[in-house]
């Protein structure tokens, strides 16, 4: 499937400024530490810059002229440059490391917070594997570029512009040459950038799909075991491995090209100062300090620009890294609350309405059509059909995990999208086939963080007949869940998910009934807990076995989106319809 992700491919072309606006609000957050270091720039650089000029004064000066205490004060100043010049670096590297890792850890709060607000759709479309991918790697490729001191290419930038100046007040004719290796440099250190960084983000999808398939292979490995998937699928594994592989080579060739480049013309500019330079010392129009200052230029001027091919694979990964994180920050919240949202009053009755609602999971593909019933306060509805007819999205789109496209959906008589989402799930209890439990204690997979008491825990487990269960357990409430509730079993899970429920005591309840079987003392546990549940509250309840809700108000028959049939049991079987022969049908495989 391609992600809306993987189409933006073209991101890798946004220009660099763009993306670093983005990181602009991040940055104004600490504005003060970023001035003090960008204003250590200007100092930092004279300080580097300097060095070269004592060692001309030194050479031309005291040892020419057998000087030794001039000699001394020089190599003094040159002394508490060079710690000056380490110091600030240091005060400089520290604040921005510490600006930086504080930033990194904003946006991996941001998206973390923007993921788990958008839609159910985004969701389905989007591998888990890559979205766990943007949280971890991306982020951390981010950081990197901070906590190798990477963004000291500012103070490189600096360096070289005050490094050209004092050359040229120097001498301009050893400047000019120098200086205007630099161009053929940028254009190297541009082009390996383009190329570099086309490769990485390549490199980052390949990264991205492995992950997906690990993800999956883990999550499913039990049914990978049971099918005898393990060849096929480390075959896949492999294949993606082997395209991720290469990817990473492209990138580590970019890489070290530019290295290898640079490095052999820092030598040329040496070979170039010396032949130059030389000549005019043996024709007396330069001096042995001069030259000397001179090759230590070329190497300053050339050390802060093989940094900065150095950093700028850094910088690259970074900007990969910042474009596929805002490929995410990007993904509109479908779901959103309304400006001046409405409330449901704390008497709401539970009445749910929908009106002519018509929804697909794709545009023009409807897989509910034009539903249109209601449910008044209290009632207990069924809904019932064949696979596939579209129960659980009536549940969905109630829910509002996705919105319909057409028509509405009251409860209390207000729309659900001019409700506070909070206000919403706060009336609305639903409890899933598939109970997903939290990695934490059962009391806190109870109350799912929220501030209820110990007794409130406690009291809504009774409810549920869990209660004597939880306290059987090693550590009783404080007992760790295992991962995804690994140490319970399905019942046990059914009745912490009715607890959930319980504890928060909505106005409506949206049941999908558990399909495995249970043993005859699980199932009546679970039918009286139910029972003692739905008590005074409006219920939809998805039914896969039709023997348990012959005592629900209505039941809704379902087929391929649409209502064919509601009514009471008895009035569904004297009807003589689909209800009656999914009912026989289930009956006799009960028999048999
Ligand atoms: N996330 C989704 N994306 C695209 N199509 C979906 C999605 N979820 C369900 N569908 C499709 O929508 C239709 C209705 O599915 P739904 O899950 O509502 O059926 P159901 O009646 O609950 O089925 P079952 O009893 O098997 O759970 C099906 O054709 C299904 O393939």
């Amino acid at each position: 499937m391609v992600t809306l992700i993987e189409k933006k491919d073209d991101r890798a072309n946004q220009s660099d400024w763009r993306l670093l606006r983005r990181l602009k609000p991040y940055a104004s957050r600490y504005r003060l530490d970023l001035i003090v270091a960008l204003s250590l720039l200007a100092p930092l650089s004279i300080a580097n810059a300097i060095q070269p000029v004592l060692v001309q004064k030194a050479i031309d000066g005291p040892i020419k002229n057998n000087d030794i205490i001039g000699l001394r004060w020089l190599c003094l100043v040159l002394l508490l440059t060079v710690a000056a010049r380490l110091m600030l670096q240091a005060w400089e590297g520290f604040l921005v490391q510490k600006v930086g890792q504080r930033i990194t850890a904003d946006i991996r709060n941001d998206l973390f917070h923007h993921i788990t607000q958008l839609s159910t759709s985004f969701f389905d479309r989007t591998p888990v594997g890559r979205l766990v991918t943007r949280l971890t790697s991306d982020v951390e490729a981010l950081g990197d570029v901070f906590a190798t001191g990477a963004v000291g290419i500012f103070s490189d930038l600096a360096s070289i512009g005050v490094i050209a100046i004092v050359m040229f007040l120097m001498r301009w004719d050893l400047a000019l040459m120098l200086v205007l290796l630099i161009f053929p440099i940028t254009g190297l250190i541009v082009y390996f950038q383009y190329e570099y960084r086309k490769a990485n983000f390549k490199a980052r999808e390949r990264l991205s799909e492995l992950n997906s398939i690990l993800q999956e292979n883990i999550i499913g490995v039990g049914i990978v075991q049971l099918f005898r998937r393990q060849g096929k699928n480390s075959e896949q594994h492999q294949k993606v491995n082997d395209r991720y592989l290469r990817q990473v080579n492209k990138t580590i060739f970019h890489d070290s090209a530019v290295s290898a480049v640079l490095e052999w013309i820092a030598f040329m500019a040496i070979g170039g100062v010396l032949w130059i330079g030389g000549g005019q010392v043996v024709q007396n129009n330069l001096t042995f300090g001069e030259l000397s200052a001179f090759i230590l230029f070329s190497q300053q001027l050339f050390n802060p620009l093989r940094q900065l091919a150095e950093k700028f694979t850094v910088i690259q990964s970074g900007f990969t890294a910042i474009e596929r994180i805002n490929g995410i920050m990007d993904q509109p919240i479908e779901v959103r609350d309304p400006d001046q949202p409405m409330h449901l009053p704390a008497t709401s009755q539970g009445e749910i309405r929908f009106e002519h609602v018509t929804f697909g999971y794709k545009p023009g593909d409807y897989v509910l059509k034009d539903l249109d019933f209601a449910i008044a306060p209290g009632e207990k509805v069924a809904l019932v059909g064949p696979t596939g007819a579209g129960k659980s999205s009536v549940i969905r789109l109630l829910s509002r995990l996705y919105e319909p496209n057409q028509g509405r959906i009251l409860i209390d008589g207000v729309d659900i999208r001019d409700l506070a989402q909070q206000d919403l799930r706060r009336h609305l209890g639903v409890i899933l086939q598939d109970v997903f439990l939290f990695s934490g204690d059962v009391r806190t997979n109870i109350s799912l963080g929220e501030d209820y008491s110990q007794a409130e825990a406690i009291a809504a487990a009774k409810m549920m007949n869990i209660d004597e269960f939880i306290r059987d357990l090693p550590q009783g409430y404080e007992t760790q869940v295992r991962q995804r509730g690994s140490n319970l079993s399905g019942g046990q899970k059914q009745l912490l998910a009715f607890a959930r429920a319980a504890i928060r005591s909505p106005k409506i309840l949206v049941l999908d009934e558990a399909t495995s079987s249970l043993d005859v003392g699980t199932e009546y546990l679970i039918q009286q807990a139910l029972e003692r549940l739905l008590e005074g509250r409006t219920a939809i309840i998805i039914a896969h076995r039709l023997s348990t809700i012959r005592n629900v108000d209505r039941i809704l028959v379902l087929k391929q989106g649409e209502v064919v049939e509601m009514g009471s049991h008895d009035q569904l079987m004297n009807a003589d319809g689909m209800y009656a022969s999914l009912y026989q049908l289930e009956m006799m495989n009960a028999v048999s």
